[in-house]
């Protein structure tokens, strides 16, 4: 589990409760207006023992039922305006209080969407889902009733005690004995509950997590037939959440069961004392009555605490649970990050004419990075032109093992090695995205363990794809996440278009570049609410979904009105992918992010699919994830990532002869190639 839980004994409860007060304070005329009346309430059930102290001692006393009756009016009276003023009270404080709870649930759900991918690596959505919405909800409840019963009671109680002294001290000094062991008994008790509740919404948010995961992964569970352990493990789970629940109740039992006796034992000593006294004429039997009507009307106040109290406390624990996640940094943007371009409107060095450093989502493509002829030029399938017979000295790739060449000699072979198809001037050196001595660690990652990316140097020129292949973990899929700053880079910097992506605002940033992840992600909305999250308009969406070759949208019941399941399962892996790559391209982003973008296809349809990708890769820089060599063939050059660094970079069929780690890579990715589609799959 992740480090959600409380490492540390939270702070007090008052100082953690206090915390509410920027949402309080919207409402805090209603809240203390809803106090004042609680209390008015509250002191006119006292006034009831004073009534019946008037009607003992008077009209019973003198036999006048007249008296009687109009002493009954006035309980009914005032029993009546106490039940009005508490409905008040509820009116009062009903839609605030909701409106309360809706602005912190929105807080939580805008800070959680602003916090680093670092942080929801780390984080458990279960535990989330539970501050979002059982620990709002105790807030809500304690600022309903909690907060404001504590005070009322607590005014009622002291004018309740100042009624019983003025009545007969005596007898108000028995009453208040218990009152230094109750206090004793709630501070006791406050201590303990607090971690006991701490750990109790701690487990509600590990089952949330543990039906959370059941619920997205229940074909896992059937196919593997594991419903059985997870049912164990939910069973597990849900024991000692309800273990710790009847820690909880028995704590508030034994608080309760103490807080209810000592009081009655003093009521009862103080009635024994008052019946002597009423025999010994020194008190009348009307301030007996109303001594006692007083006492007992103070019962409920007086043990209502040990309740509150325990509201009080697992509210607090809710908004240290809360605040934990509001207190986690958001991603920040670097300052002096401004929206458009420091020099003006393009990065330095950029030459006129070229077009201004700006989202590119559904404008069309910048002259700057349109090629004269590229890898899309070329007829479906066709081979890659041999880039050798232009290489003048050889090709500029390592060998595993030897030493990598320098960036310089990398770039050189930008320009030497690389297909001199392509144009005959090359674009500035600037142009496209540049890793510079880039340097990558998880920052959970085991210390003492070598960084996932260590100075890697790379360039991707304007216009230009590249295809980033390396084996299993070598660390693509970070590489790749590095440039719309889903991680911070650990060193080094990387640049688009010769500006430093850590200096752009990343909302910028993340207009420039569009990403298709491997594992295609899809939200509950309609198809065509999923492709234009890519930016884009409605005749976007169209040649986006021509280029994913997702046609199937079309037959689909509501076309591209139709809604997808939750996370879009009710599609298949190879449709949700192609919905995914439709997404990425649908805005002709200028920097496209393609993490093995087909792996899900058929053969035929990936054929299709590269097709129309070629056209879009003509328009944009692009770094393409690829595992199999027909993904390879959309990119003009080929960098080799193992070991942490960019060990090679060239054309396919440079690397195919002169890299054995990738002609390891290829062969094998090719046998697996070739059994996918000799058995059909
Ligand atoms: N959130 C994370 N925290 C810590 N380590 C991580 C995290 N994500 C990935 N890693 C580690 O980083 C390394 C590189 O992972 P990455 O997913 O980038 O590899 P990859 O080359 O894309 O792999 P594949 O080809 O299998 O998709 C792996 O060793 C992985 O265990």
């Amino acid at each position: 589990m992740p480090d959600t839980h409380a490492a540390t004994k939270d702070p007090s409860a008052t100082r953690s409760l206090l915390r509410l007060w920027p949402y309080v304070r919207p409402i805090r005329t209603r809240l203390f207006s809803a106090a004042f009346v609680a209390i008015v309430a509250s002191c006119l059930g006292l006034v009831i023992p004073l009534v019946l102290k008037w009607i003992v001692d008077g009209p019973v006393a003198d036999h006048d039922p007249g008296g009687v009756w109009l002493g009954a009016l006035y309980l009914l009276l005032l029993g009546v305006a106490e039940a009005a003023l508490f409905g008040f009270r509820r009116w009062l404080v009903a839609r605030p209080l909701a409106s309360v709870e809706a602005d912190m649930r929105a807080d939580l759900y805008r800070h959680v969407q602003r916090l680093p991918v670092s942080f929801h690596d780390r984080w458990a959505s279960g535990q989330l889902l539970s501050r979002g919405t059982t620990d709002l909800m105790l807030l809500r409840m304690f600022l309903a009733f909690p907060l404001t019963f504590l005070v009322v009671n607590g005014v009622t109680i002291l004018a309740g005690f100042a009624i019983l002294l003025s009545q007969q001290w005596s007898l108000g000094l028995v009453l208040l004995v218990p009152v230094i062991p109750l206090v004793v008994l709630c501070s006791v008790f406050e201590t303990r509950y607090s971690l006991v509740a701490r750990q109790a919404q701690d487990q509600v948010g590990d089952l949330t997590t543990v039906v959370e995961e059941s619920v997205l992964g229940i074909r896992i569970i059937k196919g593997f037939g594991q419903h059985r352990s997870q049912a164990l493990a939910f069973r597990e789970l849900s024991r000692r959440l309800r273990g710790t629940e009847l820690a909880k109740a028995r704590l508030l039992a034994g608080l309760w069961g103490l807080i209810t006796t000592i009081p009655e034992l003093a009521i009862g000593a103080a009635l024994v004392l008052g019946t002597v006294q009423v025999a010994d004429g020194e008190l009348s039997a009307g301030t007996l009555v109303a001594f006692l009507s007083t006492a007992l009307a103070l019962r409920w106040p007086v043990e209502s605490i040990g309740f509150l109290l325990a509201m009080s406390q697992e509210s607090a624990t809710a908004t240290v649970r809360f605040f934990e996640a509001m207190d986690a940094e958001e991603e920040a943007e670097a300052p002096g990050a401004s929206t458009t371009h420091p020099s003006g409107d393009l990065p330095p060095g950029a030459p006129q004419g070229a077009a201004p450093l700006e989202p590119a989502r559904g404008s069309a493509p910048s002259p700057v990075l349109e090629r004269p002829a590229s890898s899309a030029d070329r007829a479906p399938g066709a081979p890659l032109p041999d880039p050798c017979s232009s290489i003048a000295g050889g090709p500029a790739f390592a060998l595993p093992g030897t030493e990598r060449p320098a960036q310089d000699e990398l770039t050189l072979s930008d320009t030497d090695g690389g297909p001199d198809h392509r144009t005959a001037q090359p674009p500035p050196a600037h142009l496209g995205i540049r890793f510079e001595e880039v340097m990558f660690r998880y920052l959970d990652a085991a210390p003492g363990t070598s960084p996932v990316l260590s100075r890697i140097d790379l360039h991707i020129r304007a216009g230009e794809t590249m295809a980033l292949v390396g084996g299993t973990g070598s660390g693509k899929t970070t590489l790749t996440a590095l440039v719309p700053r889903l991680h911070e880079v650990s060193g080094g910097r990387i640049t688009l278009d010769g500006e430093d992506i850590a200096l752009m605002p990343r909302e910028r940033l993340r207009g420039l570049v569009s990403v298709a992840f491997e594992e295609p992600t899809l939200f509950s909305a309609s198809v065509g609410d999923n492709v234009l999250m890519g930016g884009g308009s409605p005749d976007d969406l169209e040649r986006a979904l021509d280029i994913a070759q997702a046609q199937f949208v079309r037959r689909l019941p509501q076309g591209v009105d139709t809604q997808v399941g939750e996370q879009g399962l009710s599609l298949s892996g190879g449709q949700r992918q192609r919905l995914a790559l439709a997404r990425a391209v649908v805005g002709r982003p200028r920097f496209l992010i393609l993490d093995d973008p087909l792996s899900a296809l058929d053969v035929h349809t990936e054929a299709l699919v590269e097709a129309a990708l070629r056209r879009v890769l003509q328009d944009t820089t692009a770094l393409v994830v690829a595992h199999r060599p027909s993904t390879v063939m959309l990119a003009d050059r080929v960098a080799l990532l193992s070991g942490g660094r960019i060990t090679a970079v060239g054309t396919h069929q440079e690397l195919l002869r002169g890299n054995a780690e990738y002609a390891w890579l290829m062969s094998g990715a090719e046998e697996r190639h070739d059994g996918k589609g000799e058995d059909g799959r």
